[in-house]
């Protein structure tokens, strides 16, 4: 299976349960592994028959940045339903991180796969 990714694409947005978070704006960071069939394109050598990963990167800064949900299982959510219902895409795997979110770790998250590889 051939893989499109994306990978540490960060936005700011509105995400959290509590008070304090519902008034600031947090970086999230975003994995994304998307299934494609690339062997057209790299024949044809035509961006027009790629999965665009810089059209992706921007219809998810502007639909991210202008959400403001709860819960990161919400987020992850809607954004795998934009990649499969308006890029066509079949399978895909996101990882959703809150860097900073919980004191001594790194990051938190989620990580969603939905979808099956027609190819
Ligand atoms: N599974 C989840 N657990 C938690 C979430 C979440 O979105 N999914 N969110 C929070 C708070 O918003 C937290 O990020 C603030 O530090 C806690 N647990």
């Amino acid at each position: 299976m051939d893989i499109v990714f994306i990978e540490d694409l960060r936005i700011d947005t509105v995400i959290g349960i509590y008070d304090w978070e519902r008034r600031v704006r947090q970086t999230l960071s975003f994995d994304i592994e998307m299934a494609f069939d690339n062997t057209r394109p790299a024949a044809s050598d035509n961006i027009a028959d790629t999965l665009n990963y810089k059209d992706v990167s921007k219809r998810l800064i502007d639909y991210v940045g202008a959400s403001s949900f709860g819960l990161v299982e919400t987020l992850a959510e809607r954004c795998v339903a934009i990649i499969r219902e308006e890029f066509g895409v079949s399978w895909v795997r996101l990882k959703l991180s809150k860097p900073g979110a919980v004191r001594g770790a790194k990051a938190v998250g989620v990580r969603i796969e939905r979808g099956t590889p027609t190819h």
